[in-house]
């Protein structure tokens, strides 16, 4: 059984209509990349499955049970934390304290060594506060934010955004351990190469539609799709 399922998900900002008949079926401990331009509909699908933008018609499934009319805090209890865009890290408080916030909002959470074991760099400004850090560090304090609730589903939200190439690379390499863990995760990006780096699968989104869904290794030979929906040839792409 996957453990997300949308069906035929339509979401709408007021009249806006922005989802039509998403689909996507989520297996357990994947990597699943979400592509697509600007305003294609990515963050809009990972706003769905939390609640924060209400489904209008479809249903969201999670491990079976139909959360399509839950709210924001149950679908987050249930295990489904979201990396929203922009690195929300609180600027005042110390690296540690950030951590610790977020462990206390959380019933079970993870051991916060265990954090710093996956992002050392985070272990070594664990006094710092977080408005001090630069833009990929502050990019791994919210993904250890969201990792140390111990969530089942982590949905990242153009994790790359605005960071230097350099740092982009060092971020892939942290997140490819993280992803290893048992944790099934959602990415969205317009970043292809980061998002081919790290995912096994792959949902193209165009105009809040799918228009393509298969294995990372397929995608990186079509060079008409990296084309058509996402302006990059393969050359790009490996
Ligand atoms: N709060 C909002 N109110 C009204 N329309 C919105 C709102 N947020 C997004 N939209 C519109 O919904 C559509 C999908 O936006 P969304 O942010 O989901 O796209 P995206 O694929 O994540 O784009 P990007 O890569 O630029 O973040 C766009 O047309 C956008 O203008």
């Amino acid at each position: 059984m996957s453990i997300l399922e949308l069906d035929d998900v339509n979401a709408y900002y007021g009249n806006s209509h922005v989802l039509f008949d998403l689909a996507m079926s989520i297996e357990e401990n994947e990597v699943v990349g979400l592509l697509g331009r600007n305003g294609a509909g990515k963050t809009t699908t990972l706003r769905t499955i939390t609640g924060t933008v209400p489904r209008r018609e479809g249903h969201i499934s999670y491990r079976g049970r139909d959360i399509s009319d839950e709210s924001v805090d149950s679908i987050s209890r249930a295990g489904i934390k979201l990396v929203p865009e922009g690195r929300r890290v609180f600027p005042d408080l110390t690296v540690n304290e950030n951590i610790q916030v977020a462990r206390d909002t959380c019933a079970d959470p993870r051991p916060i060594e265990e954090m710093y074991d996956a992002f050392p760099v985070l272990a070594d400004l664990r006094e710092s506060l977080g408005q001090n850090l630069s833009g990929g560090e502050q990019q791994m304090l919210s993904v250890a934010r969201a990792l140390v609730q111990d969530p089942d589903v982590l949905l990242l939200d153009e994790p790359t955004e605005g960071l230097a190439p350099v740092i982009v690379d060092d971020l892939a390499d942290v997140l490819s351990d993280v992803v290893k863990r048992d944790v099934t995760v959602i990415l969205t990006e317009q970043n292809v190469d980061f998002t081919l780096s790290l995912s096994e699968r792959a949902y193209i989104i165009e105009k809040g539609s799918n228009v393509w869904d298969g294995s990372v290794d397929d995608l990186r030979d079509r060079d008409d799709l990296l084309e058509q929906y996402l302006s990059v040839g393969s050359a790009d792409a490996d």
